[in-house]
C-alpha cells in the first residue's frame, strides 16, 4: 500500500491532483446505452433528467462491434448535447484484447468529457492500482485538468472477498456496483438471471403436526442481501458510493422496483437502468419519498440542537434518529436542487 502521505499525490508527472471528495451530482440511475447502436444514440438527447448516461463497451456489445462502440462513444462525447447528465463509460475487462485501446482512445480524445470510468470484473486492489497509474499517464499526456474517477463492478468472488481493499485502493474511487450476473457465475451459484430474486431461495415455516407439507408458508429471500450489505459498508467506510447493478427482467417493473428499494434502504444511492423503462423506476426509488422527508424535517425541528430525547407521534427520537433524518433531509435537498419536479413534490408535502 502507498504511504498515506503519498496517497493524494499524482501518479504521473503532469497528471491532475487527485480529488479528496467525490465532486459529482446525483447518480440515482446509471443508464446503459450501446454507443455503436444508432437507435439508442438517437434517443440520448431526449433523456434529459437522466443522472448518468453510460456508454457501455463491455458485455452486451458483440466482439465484432467493439471498435464501433468505442468510436461511437467518442462521437457521442463530442457531438451530442447531454444536458446536465454525466457521461460515464464501462470499458472492457482488464484481461481483454480491447481495454488498452478503450482507455488510451477515450482519455486521449474525450477525457475532458467523461466523469467516471467503470472497470468490470475487478478481482482486487491491484486492478485499481493498474488503472490508476495508467490513467495518470494518459491524463498527463492529454493535458487534462481534472482526474477521471473510477468505479469498480463487484462481480467476482475474489472481488467480494477483498471489497474493502478495492474501495480504498485509490483516491479516484467513486463507487462500486453489484454485478449479480458475473458474480453468480464466479461463485458457481445455480441461477441463470441478471439480478433479482429466485423462487427457490426461501425459508419455510415449521411443520404443523405429522404432515410435512400442509400449512407451511414459504418466504422468498433476497439472494443479494449479504453482498449488497457488505458492499455498502465497504463504500461508506471509504467515503465512496454503493449502487445496485442491473435488473435483467425488463418487463418485471414491479420486481425491479422492489429490488432497487431494498438496495436504497440498505444504503445504495442508485442502480443501473438497462432500458428506458427503468429510468423512472430508479428516479422514484432513489429519491426519498416526500412524506419521509416531511417526517425527517419534523424530527429535526423537534430535536432542536440534536441532543436529548423527545416523543413524536409515540416514537422516541434522540441523537441517533437525528442523524438518520439528516441523511434523508440532506439527500432531499441535494436532489431537489437539481430536480424541479422533485422540489415541487417536497413543497407539496410540506417537506
Ligand atoms: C449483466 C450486464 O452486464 S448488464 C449491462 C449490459 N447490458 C446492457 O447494456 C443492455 C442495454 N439494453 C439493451 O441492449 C436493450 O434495452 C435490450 C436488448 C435489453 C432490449 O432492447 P429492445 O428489444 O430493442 O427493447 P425495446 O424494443 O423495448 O426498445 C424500445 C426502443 O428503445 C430503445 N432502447 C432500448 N434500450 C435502450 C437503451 N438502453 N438506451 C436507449 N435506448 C434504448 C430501442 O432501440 C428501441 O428504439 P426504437 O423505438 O427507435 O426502435
Ligand atoms: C453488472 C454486470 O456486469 C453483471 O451482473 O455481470
Ligand atoms: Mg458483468
Amino acid at each position: 500500500m502507498r504511504s498515506p502521505k503519498d496517497f493524494f499525490r499524482p501518479l504521473a508527472v503532469g497528471a491532475p491532483e487527485p480529488v479528496r471528495q467525490i465532486p459529482l451530482g446525483p447518480s440515482r440511475m446509471i443508464h446503459f446505452f450501446d454507443p455503436g447502436n444508432e437507435k439508442m444514440v438517437a434517443k440520448l438527447p431526449g433523456m434529459a433528467g437522466t443522472d448518468v448516461l453510460l456508454g457501455n463497451l463491455e458485455d452486451a456489445v458483440a466482439a465484432d462491434r467493439k471498435e464501433a462502440a468505442r468510436a461511437g462513444l467518442v462521437r457521442v462525447a463530442r457531438e451530442v448535447d447531454l444536458g446536465e447528465s454525466q457521461l460515464w463509460t464501462r470499458v472492457n475487462s482488464l484481461d481483454s484484447p480491447w481495454v488498452l485501446d478503450d482507455l488510451v482512445t477515450l482519455v486521449t480524445e474525450v477525457g475532458d468529457k467523461l466523469d467516471v470510468i467503470m472497470i468490470p470484473k475487478v478481482e482486487g486492489p491491484e486492478d485499481i492500482h493498474y488503472v490508476d497509474r495508467l490513467l495518470a499517464q494518459l491524463e498527463a499526456r492529454a493535458g487534462l485538468r481534472w482526474p477521471l474517477l473510477v468505479h469498480a463492478i463487484l462481480e467476482t468472488a475474489s472481488g467480494v472477498a477483498r471489497v474493502e481493499e478495492i474501495a480504498t485502493a485509490s483516491p479516484r474511487m467513486q463507487g462500486i456496483s453489484l454485478g449479480p450476473a458475473d458474480l453468480a457465475a464466479s461463485r458457481r451459484m445455480k441461477t441463470t438471471r441478471v439480478g433479482g430474486g429466485h423462487p427457490g431461495y426461501l425459508v419455510r415455516t415449521d411443520p404443523v403436526g405429522e404432515d410435512l407439507t400442509a400449512g407451511r408458508t414459504t418466504y422468498q429471500q433476497d439472494l443479494w442481501h449479504y453482498t449488497v450489505a457488505r458492499m455498502v459498508d465497504a463504500c461508506a467506510a471509504a467515503g465512496i458510493l454503493p449502487y445496485y447493478g442491473p435488473y435483467g427482467d425488463i418487463r418485471d417493473t414491479v420486481g425491479c422496483e422492489d429490488q432497487f428499494r431494498n438496495a436504497y434502504l440498505l444504503g445504495c444511492v442508485g442502480a443501473w437502468s438497462l432500458h428506458p423503462a427503468q429510468i423512472a423506476i430508479a428516479r422514484k426509488v432513489f429519491s426519498p419519498a416526500p412524506e419521509e422527508v416531511a417526517w425527517a424535517r419534523r424530527v429535526l425541528a423537534a430535536m432542536g440542537d440534536g441532543t436529548g430525547a423527545v416523543m413524536l407521534d409515540g416514537k422516541m427520537q434522540d441523537d441517533a434518529t437525528v442523524k438518520q433524518c439528516q441523511v434523508v433531509a440532506s439527500l432531499a435537498d441535494e436532489l431537489a436542487a437539481r430536480d424541479p419536479e422533485l422540489a415541487e413534490a417536497y413543497r407539496g408535502a410540506g417537506a
